[in-house]
């Protein structure tokens, strides 16, 4: 049977746009739909504004560290709007190239969003398109419990164009999204808490770097309350809908806020997609199940990115679409590993990690070592800042490879990018011995753990 198009991929974001590019530079005909602004969650409501909102929070901390080095700052002040529309302008210029790098490419962008109509066949409004293949990659969406009043509070895709900015705001949530926000409304001057129900933020991460980096964001001013949930929240004055809320803590306490966003998590965004219609099985969360080859359950359909609910990384679905590439046009048996992926949190401080938690290697029943170091970073010798970094290597002691690096500090996220290919590499201890250090740098702790920084362990 003749299809409209070799390939149809359904959203435009980290994932399909990469895969629709190379596919239609390889020779398939692609079409991509795509229901929203190109580029999808990272580019519109994701890591770029994100970033952006980082580095003018950071400022908020600056001018006050910068009085130590003499610089002399009165009448400073932040202007919201301003930050949100040149952002959001930032944002419009990207969604522009990637237009024009999928127009350049020679695939055909339809606006609409895609439904399956078979596993061969999809529909956007109201039109239908068939294809050899399709690729699911819709990403994921916020996940907000339901509870009393859990409409009066925002998602993250709410905080890239809030009208004002509130004085006091309280964050719920313990991963990624809770402790950037939570370090982004804090520099920019709201008064800010952090809320999480459990024992201790960044579950998942090495248990030095979560207790360290929780301290650190309270002596930065975030009011950092752990074993903490939240039972119900209501309106103050029930006749305004955009004024105070009253969050009322399963402790009995009550408290206003002006903002409250939840940050708890998110979930395959497959609720319109009509994945029945194609027989693609889904598991939890409505995460859709691929095979080693990001085959779905219909032979003809794949998906790959945020909607597999694996690790939800922009350059992991971007490698994962590369992969998938291989597997259509080198017939490459994949294995995709999921090992050493460097990731870092933008909170402030930030924070650098790629391979082994030190629980993950006593977990794996691994022999292994730990250097670690914590120190006052050279800038706030003179900031007057207290906050500290921390940085931590673990290595094998059977063969001496480094499984595990670890920092919180400033530049983490871009510290750790290069400790990603040493560990991918194999380097062991030896071979960051043996690298000259860069002076004077944060970074250079790594390559100077010496027998003196080696933690006692249990
Ligand atoms: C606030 C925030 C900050 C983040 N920061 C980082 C970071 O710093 N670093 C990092 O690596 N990752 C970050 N992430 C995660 C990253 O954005 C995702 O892992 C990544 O975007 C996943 O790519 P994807 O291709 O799977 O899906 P997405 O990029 O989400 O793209 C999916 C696209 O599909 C579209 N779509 C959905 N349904 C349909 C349909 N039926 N028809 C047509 N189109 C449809 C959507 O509109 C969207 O454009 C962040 C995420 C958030 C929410
Ligand atoms: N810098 C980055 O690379 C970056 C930044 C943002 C997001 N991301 C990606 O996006 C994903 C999603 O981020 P996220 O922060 O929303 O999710 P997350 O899974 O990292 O964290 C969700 C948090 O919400 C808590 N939670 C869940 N249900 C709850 C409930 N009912 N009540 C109270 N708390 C609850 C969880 O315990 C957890 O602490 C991340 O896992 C990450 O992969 C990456």
């Amino acid at each position: 049977m003749a299809y409209q198009y070799d390939l149809f991929v359904i959203g435009a974001g980290s994932g399909g746009v990469r895969a629709s590019r190379v596919a239609a530079s390889k020779g398939y005909k692609v079409a991509v739909a795509e229901g929203s602004a190109l580029g999808g969650t990272c580019v519109n409501i994701g890591c770029v504004p994100k970033k952006l909102f980082v580095y003018a929070s950071e400022y908020g901390h600056g001018f006050d560290e910068a009085a130590g080095f003499g610089w002399k700052h009165e009448g400073v002040q932040f202007n919201w709007s301003v930050l949100r529309d040149n952002k959001t302008q930032e944002i419009e210029r990207l969604n522009g190239i990637y237009g024009n790098m999928l127009g350049n490419a020679g695939v055909e962008v339809i606006s609409g969003f895609a439904r399956f109509v078979d596993a061969h066949t999809v529909e956007v409004d109201g039109k239908t398109y068939t294809a050899e293949r399709i690729l699911i990659a819709v990403g994921a969406k916020p996940f907000i419990p339901t509870f009393t009043g859990s409409d009066l509070v925002v998602s993250s895709n709410e905080m890239f164009y809030l009208e004002s900015l509130p004085n006091k705001a309280l964050v719920v949530g313990g991963g990624y999204i809770a402790v950037e926000f939570a370090g982004i409304l804090n520099g920019l001057g709201v008064d800010t808490a952090l809320a999480y129900r459990g024992e201790q933020l960044l579950r998942g991460f090495d248990q030095d770097v979560r207790e360290f980096a929780s301290e650190e964001y309270k002596k930065s001013g975030i009011d950092v309350r752990l074993n903490t949930d939240v039972e119900r929240i209501e309106l103050a004055d029930a006749t305004n809908q955009n004024g105070a809320r009253i969050v009322h803590f399963k402790d009995g306490r009550s408290e206003e806020f002006g903002l409250i966003l939840y940050a708890t998590g998110r979930v395959p965004n497959v609720g319109s997609l009509a994945l029945e219609k194609a027989g693609i099985e889904t598991g939890k969360n409505g995460a859709v199940i691929v095979d080693n080859n990001f085959t779905t359950s219909a032979d003809s359909v794949f998906a790959l990115g945020d909607v597999t609910d694996r690790v939800q990384l922009t350059p992991v679905a971007i490698k994962e679409a590369m992969a998938l590439i291989d597997y259509w046009f080198e017939g490459k048996d994949n294995n995709f590993d999921y090992d050493n992926i460097p990731t870092a949190v933008f909170s402030q401080p930030a924070i650098g990690t790629v391979g082994l938690s030190e629980q993950e290697a006593e977990a794996r029943g691994i022999d292994f070592r730990v250097y670690q170091t914590d120190f006052r970073a050279m800038k706030h010798t003179l900031s007057g800042g207290t906050s500290r970094s921390l940085m931590k290597l673990l290595v094998n002691n059977g063969n001496d490879k480094v499984i595990g690096a670890h920092m919180v500090g400033d530049y983490s996220g871009e510290i750790i990018q290069g400790l990603g290919i040493a560990i991918k590499a194999g380097a062991t201890k030896a071979d960051f011995d043996a690298t000259v250090g860069v002076h004077p740098t944060s970074a250079e702790e790594f390559v100077t753990f010496s027998a003196g920084s080696l933690k006692e362990r249990k």
